[in-house]
């Protein structure tokens, strides 16, 4: 007994000594650099637990002691200089990726190396493939999506005649999931339920792996990672459902070359097209596959979460919405010219990543070597630097800014469009300074138009077949904070039934 509590003590000693050195080893080299908190060692740890349980209020605070200066934070494992002004986030952006690297910000807070592959962390050729190939057959898809989803919500969310009370999140990634598996891996696999589930439970697995193998020095890591990640299980049973898929494909590609016409479309066939090498193996297919899914499915999901809470908290928008989706879908069909003409719907949800963006500081990066902004201010090679999304709340960009305007981007196009300047500037796919949901810059989501289709479609989709309501008529469902995630209320109800006008 006094042996395991000898030895749990001197486990505690030598996880402080260790994280101690990791996080302090920087300290002197950031001191000109504003500090949220103390920064002498034993101290600067409980400044670190209060960042880690309100990331939001220390960023504040921050802000108003130096309203125009980078700041360092502490998170538990090292200082993180933290950007909120609109000059230090465009030159975060602009920065090469050998000055400032956004892969090896996503290598260590992911540690993707251990837990999705070194094959990931070197070679991200999905990332091309999703920003061209995908998005440019959007108009192909959309028409699939929409069929995919009538059968998803149907199954998820039924059309009653009375209120029926969901859990809006768990029923809103099951969606996601069946109609991104459309365009992903396509029909049969996307209405399976078991690929579906462990679509979803892929991200779960990664990111608590991940965040146990970030405490560890790198030499334990990956024999760790053996021991608790689920990952290889998952992509084992992964293979097995998604092998028949590959052959067939394959064949496709034997019979029909690399042209779309004639073969199935879908992700999985532009991936094959691309993969050299041993990625065109079926491990490494669908080891790609579930990486696609890690980015994809959580957060368009919360995203869409956060959008029906707003239409359940305001449902006075449902009838302006309705009216656009009717107009432009009798016109046009369920297409992807018909989305591109639902300003509404369109605004709608920007507002709500306006407001409820999943990442309240995003866009990591490390300092490749010494980088001095135009202020002056250097960081030295190794620093993490992260951008917050203050100016998502900013007077300095919105009027009103903490409130919620269903239709602000409908107004603002309107006065830009009547001043000649046809810029696309306040479509949710276009990142700014003032609107980084989806980043900003050359590591700007690539899925993004993607995303923006689907949800566009699930939108209109909700808003022509349902009533959607708050159990508590009014009140919107409080969100979750995760350290530095969003994370819409997972275990909230809403009340849907069957449109009744
Ligand atoms: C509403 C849904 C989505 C949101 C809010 C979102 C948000 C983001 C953000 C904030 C980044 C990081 C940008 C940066 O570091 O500068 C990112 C990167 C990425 N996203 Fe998305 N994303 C969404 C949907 C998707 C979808 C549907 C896909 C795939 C089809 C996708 C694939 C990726 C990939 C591959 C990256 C890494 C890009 C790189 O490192 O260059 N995302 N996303």
């Amino acid at each position: 007994m006094v042996d395991y509590r000898l030895a749990s003590v001197g486990l505690l000693l030598f996880v402080y000594l260790l994280i101690s050195s990791l996080r302090n080893g920087s300290t002197r080299k950031l001191d000109h650099i504003p500090t949220a908190g103390y920064t002498l060692p034993l101290l600067s740890y409980f400044s670190s637990i209060r960042y880690l349980l309100d990331v939001r209020k220390v960023i504040s605070e921050s802000m108003a002691k130096w309203p125009a200066s980078l700041f360092k934070v502490p998170s538990v494992l090292e200082w993180i200089v933290v950007a909120t002004q609109p000059t230090h986030i465009e030159e975060i952006c602009k920065a090469p990726e050998n000055v400032l690297s956004g892969m090896i910000a996503i290598e260590d807070s992911l540690q993707t190396r251990y837990t999705l592959g070194p094959h990931i962390a070197e070679n991200p050729y999905h990332i091309p493939v999703i920003r061209t190939q995908l998005t440019r057959s959007l108009p192909l898809l959309v028409p699939e999506v929409h069929a995919e989803l009538i059968e998803a919500f149907e199954e998820n969310i039924p059309r009653t005649t009375e209120w029926i009370k969901l859990k809006a999140l768990d029923s809103v990634l099951k969606v996601v999931s069946r109609a991104s598996n459309r365009v992903f891996v396509g029909v049969p696999l996307c209405k399976n339920p078991e690929w579906n589930e462990l679509s979803i439970q892929f991200t779960i697995d990664v990111v608590q792996t991940a965040n146990i193998l970030r405490f560890l020095p790198s030499f334990m890591r990956s024999s760790i990672n053996k021991l608790i990640s689920k990952v290889e299980i998952r992509t084992e049973k992964a293979l097995l459902m998604l092998r028949s898929t590959i052959a067939q494909r394959r064949r496709e590609r034997q019979e029909k070359g690399n042209d779309d016409t004639g073969r199935q479309a879908d992700l999985l066939s532009w991936l094959m097209d691309a993969a050299k090498g041993h990625e065109t193996e079926d491990w490494y297919l669908t080891s790609r596959m579930l990486t696609v899914q890690f980015s994809a499915i959580h957060t368009s999901s919360t995203a869409f979460t956060q959008a029906l809470y707003y239409l359940a908290t305001y449902p006075e928008y449902t009838g302006p919405l309705r009216e656009e989706v009717e107009e432009v879908t009798f016109r046009e069909g369920w297409t992807k010219a018909a989305l591109d003409q639902m300003p509404r719907v369109d605004s709608f949800i920007k507002e709500s990543q306006r407001l409820k963006p999943l990442l309240i500081n995003a866009m990591e990066r490390v300092a490749v070597q010494d980088y001095r902004f135009s202020d002056g201010t250097t960081v030295p090679v190794g620093t993490k630097l992260t951008v917050n999304l203050n100016s998502h709340t900013s007077e300095l960009f919105f009027e009103n800014p903490t409130t919620f305007d269903g239709f602000r981007f409908v107004q603002l196009k309107e006065r830009r469009l009547s001043s000649g300047n046809t810029e696309k500037r306040f479509d949710m796919v276009t990142t700014g300074v003032d609107s980084l949901a989806f980043g900003h810059g050359k590591h700007a989501c690539p899925g993004r138009y993607f995303a923006a289709s689907e949800l566009k479609l699930m939108l209109s989709y909700v808003v022509m077949n349902y009533d959607v309501r708050t159990v508590k008529q009014g009140v919107r469902p409080e969100d979750l904070y995760v350290v530095d995630m969003r994370v819409p209320n997972p275990t909230a109800e809403l009340l849907f039934r069957r449109r009744k006008e």
